[in-house]
């Protein structure tokens, strides 16, 4: 039995109204709830939560999946308030116990005191920007990747808690060219692909 906790960070502001997210996140609970070898859990930050119920999630989950639009380059407020919350309850209670660091040499060993370790986690995320913006010679990204580039920071943040990485998907352009059948048949090839062999998850890093 795989526990699976899904966040859907979505939120409506400005010209972003969350829907995407909300369809990327029924995607991935119609993809869950067919297999009789699997437990779903599931938070909408923008209706509320109870940082230390969600620190109960991700401790009783094997895998999280995190579902984010990107504001300015980096996770919308709403998310990094939840992140804030929920972590910091979290602390020596299921999260991280501490920096990993001891007194006798703080050079070394910073960031192992996650106490996550043996979960993994996976990351989509929707951008206004073109997948262009980040592969091509002389665009915005500099041919830096979304995840070793904006969302490297969070990325380390899973890392310190000791979760591993599944492959990321990342969903663009979907403000002016959004094609929601395509990218849903496209996302759960990646679903499909990425747990595939749910019971060993071997399907890791990006
Ligand atoms: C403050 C702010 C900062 C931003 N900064 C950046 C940035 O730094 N870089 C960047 O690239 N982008 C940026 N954006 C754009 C942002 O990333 C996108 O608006 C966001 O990812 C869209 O996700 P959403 O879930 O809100 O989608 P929505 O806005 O809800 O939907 C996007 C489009 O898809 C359509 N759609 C969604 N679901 C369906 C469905 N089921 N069926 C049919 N059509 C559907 C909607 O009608 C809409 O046209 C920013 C936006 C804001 C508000």
């Amino acid at each position: 039995m795989k526990k699976i906790f899904v966040i859907n960070a979505g939120q409506n502001f400005g010209h972003s109204s969350g829907r995407f997210n909300k369809t990327i996140t029924a995607e991935t609970l119609a993809f869950f709830e067919s297999r009789e070898d699997v437990q779903v859990m599931k938070t909408d930050i923008s209706n509320g939560y109870i940082p230390e119920e969600e620190v109960q999630k991700f401790v009783w989950a094997d895998v999280v999946i995190y579902h984010t639009p990107i504001w300015w380059f980096q996770l919308p407020n709403g998310f990094k308030k939840y992140i804030d919350e929920v972590f910091t309850a979290g602390h020596q209670k299921g999260i991280y116990y501490s920096d990993g660091r001891r007194s006798e040499n703080p050079k070394i060993n910073y960031g192992t005191g996650g106490m996550l370790k043996g979960k993994h986690y996976m990351l989509t995320t929707t951008w206004n920007a073109p997948e262009t913006a980040f592969t091509l010679p002389g665009e915005f990204f500099n041919e830096h990747s979304v995840d070793e580039g904006p969302l490297f920071g969070f990325h380390r943040m899973n890392a310190f808690t000791g979760m591993k990485p599944l492959k990321s998907f990342h969903f663009h352009d979907v403000e002016k060219n959004a094609d929601v059948i395509r990218d849903m048949e496209r996302y759960s090839e990646h679903l499909s692909k990425t747990f595939s062999e749910v019971q060993s998850l071997v399907s890791e890093a990006y």
